[in-house]
């Protein structure tokens, strides 16, 4: 469960990124998160993965209220997410496997787990023969699902993606949108940050829709045409 109660995120004084937001999002739900450019969808999706601090509000992630959150308990909270971004910040000068085994070296995993976790999330994704290559020689669907495997690789609860289908074309974002999906099937509990409206049309999530900072719509849509809507999304 995430629930966000009453979060402002004040970037300068008076200008908010984020103004008076609350929704509650069930574990294992699938929500689209839609507005404009500059509307608040990169700044809300960061305060969930405590990359920012609400300047007020509290965030409660499963029974985690951010607000009590100790400094030593964040490496911890962190492992529970995983994030793919839209130009999925890979390291160019190192393998497919080793941007994939990046979160478990930092997390201080052990080799023979890095090589079992890498190889099963390379498999998930599609490119279990391309583990030796350079992500650069890739195509940028390719580069994306190995964005989307080191997202997944340490088995996150919460998958949050901000706009990963951005720079991709139709066919290919709808293939990255069924790999999310197969994520979410096995209990993963996703948040995707998109604007794109054939996805938004073709798949029928529940949506929060943010307009300036502010959270102007929360909706269950009726049955998608691809789709699986699982939890919702309440606002407050
Ligand atoms: N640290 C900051 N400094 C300056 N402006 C900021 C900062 N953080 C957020 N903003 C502003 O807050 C607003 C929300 O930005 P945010 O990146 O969250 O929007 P977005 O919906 O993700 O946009 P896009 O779809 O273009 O990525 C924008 O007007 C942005 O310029």
């Amino acid at each position: 469960m995430i629930a966000f109660d009453q979060v402002s995120l004040e970037y300068l004084p008076g200008r908010y990124a984020l103004e008076d937001v609350s929704f509650t999002l069930n574990a294992g739900s699938f929500t689209f998160l839609t507005g404009h450019s500059g509307a608040g969808k990169s700044s809300l999706l960061r305060l969930v993965a405590r990359l920012e601090r609400p300047s007020s509000g509290d965030i409660q992630i499963g029974n985690i209220h951010y607000n009590q959150l100790k400094p030593r308990q964040e490496p911890a909270l962190r492992q529970q997410m995983g994030i793919v971004f839209q130009d999925n910040q890979l390291l160019t000068d190192r393998s497919v496997f080793d941007n994939v085994a990046f979160p478990l070296i930092i997390g201080g995993y052990r080799y023979a787990d890095i090589k079992t976790r890498v190889s099963a999330a390379l498999k998930r994704v599609g490119l279990a023969d391309k583990a030796f290559e350079n992500p650069q020689v890739l195509s940028g669907g390719e580069q994306q699902r190995i964005g989307i495997a080191r997202a997944v690789v340490a088995r996150p609860k919460l998958l949050l993606a901000d706009e990963p289908t951005g720079n991709l074309d139709p066919d290919i974002s709808a293939e990255i949108m069924q790999l999310f999906m197969q994520f979410n099937a096995s209990g993963v509990t996703v948040l995707f940050a998109t604007h794109d409206q054939s996805l938004l049309n073709t798949f029928g999530y529940p949506r929060l829709q943010l307009n300036q900072g502010r959270l102007t719509g929360a909706s269950m849509e009726s049955t998608p045409q691809t789709g699986h809507p699982s939890g919702r999304a309440t606002a407050r």
